[in-house]
């Protein structure tokens, strides 16, 4: 980052106008762009302005712990870097850049099957957890070797995309052209060029049911999460599918538009999981405040994903690595400021 840093990145807001100026506009847009109208895209954002807090005055905060257990490990803070497909468009060193910074800010790093690196590299960068993010092919027993090969590669946690049967309708990314070129290898994405990226065409791609969860649930037993739940009796089958955990998310709006902000879905979703298995929230986490009404609505931790790749284009792991202090420090001060010096303090009270 340049030496301006402190005063020209204040909050992650700031990190999408620099990435902008230094990515190929088709790659901007294929990162920014939301589904349809970008409804779901502004209201990811703005449902968490629409919620104000309730500080607790007079409480001891000198000794904030941000530390929190997910499966039985102590992670330091609940930020966690989503999957995000090619990161080489945006950095010669792709995702293995991120999954640096990542472990310089001590934040769980997720590859994707999307990924334009193997995960050994990024395991081999970072004393953070990796997580593997199964995106579903059309080649049933390659998805069953990827999950059955991911505990001995290093990989900590293995999630799977249940959100995209079908491409959503990301009119950005097509008016600008964008084109994943022939050059970037993605060694685990063999369904690249099979659609996914066509819109309009109705055409569905190779999608997991619960019965594929049920049978990637036998061929491991490092903690599975399903990603891109909205509805709480999904939650529920989740559960019952032996799932350890789930993402709730709306694919940060890229799927399909007027879809609920997912901040406004957390809350019946954690009424009904009711504490059985944790909650991982994404989508438009932007601020420490909104970390922590995550949390007080029933998240364990959250997950962010344009600002790090913003971060990424900028500065590479240095960038990443600020990108997640920047949003942990804000986290720590929002913690501070309502007067909750532990995670198991932000609980509903903290939503006024
Ligand atoms: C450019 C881009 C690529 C993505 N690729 C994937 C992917 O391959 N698999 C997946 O499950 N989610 C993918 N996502 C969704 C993210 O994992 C995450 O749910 C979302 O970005 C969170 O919202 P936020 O960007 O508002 O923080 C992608 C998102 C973006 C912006
Ligand atoms: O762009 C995305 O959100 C995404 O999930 C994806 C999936 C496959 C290929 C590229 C991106």
């Amino acid at each position: 980052m340049p030496l301006d840093i402190e005063t020209r990145f204040l909050c992650l807001a700031d990190l999408e106008p620099a990435a902008r100026e230094v990515l190929p506009h088709a790659v901007y847009e294929f990162i920014a762009g939301g589904a349809g109208d970008e409804i779901t895209k502004r209201d990811n954002e703005a449902a968490f302005d629409r919620i104000r807090l309730r500080p607790r005055v007079l409480r001891d905060v000198t000794r904030l712990d941000t530390g929190i257990t997910l499966f039985g490990q102590s992670l330091p803070h609940p930020i966690i870097l989503a999957p995000i497909a090619y990161q080489r468009l945006v950095h010669p060193e792709g995702e293995v850049a991120a999954a640096r910074g990542a472990g310089v800010a001590e934040a769980v790093f997720t590859l994707g099957t999307t990924a334009t690196a193997a995960i050994e590299d990024c395991v081999a960068v970072s004393q953070s957890p990796v997580w593997f993010l199964l995106y579903w092919q059309s080649d049933r027993g390659f998805n069953g070797e990827l999950v059955s090969r991911m505990a001995a590669l290093g990989a900590k946690a293995i999630s799977v995309t249940v959100d995209l049967p079908t491409p959503g309708d990301r009119h950005r990314q097509f008016r600008a052209g964008f084109k994943i070129p022939d050059s970037l290898a993605t060694p685990y994405f063999k369904d690249r060029n099979t659609g996914v990226l066509k819109v309009g065409t109705a055409q569905r791609r190779a999608m997991p049911t619960w019965a594929d969860i049920a049978w990637l649930r036998s061929l491991t037993t490092l903690p599975l999460i399903l990603k891109g739940i909205l509805d709480p009796d999904d939650a529920e089958q989740a559960i019952r599918t032996g799932a350890d955990a789930i993402v709730v998310s709306n694919h940060g709006s890229r799927n399909l538009d007027t879809l609920p902000a997912t901040i406004d879905a957390l809350p019946a979703i954690s009424e009904r999981v009711a504490g059985r298995i944790p909650i991982i929230l994404d989508g438009g986490v932007r601020r420490g405040t909104d970390v922590l009404k995550a949390i007080a609505l029933g998240a364990s931790a959250v997950m962010i994903g344009r600002p790090y790749v913003y971060a990424l284009a900028t500065d590479g792991a240095d960038g990443v690595a600020y990108c997640v202090n920047l949003l942990r420090r804000d986290f720590e001060a929002a913690m501070a400021l309502t007067g909750r010096a532990r995670i198991d303090e932000i609980e509903r009270s903290a939503i006024w």
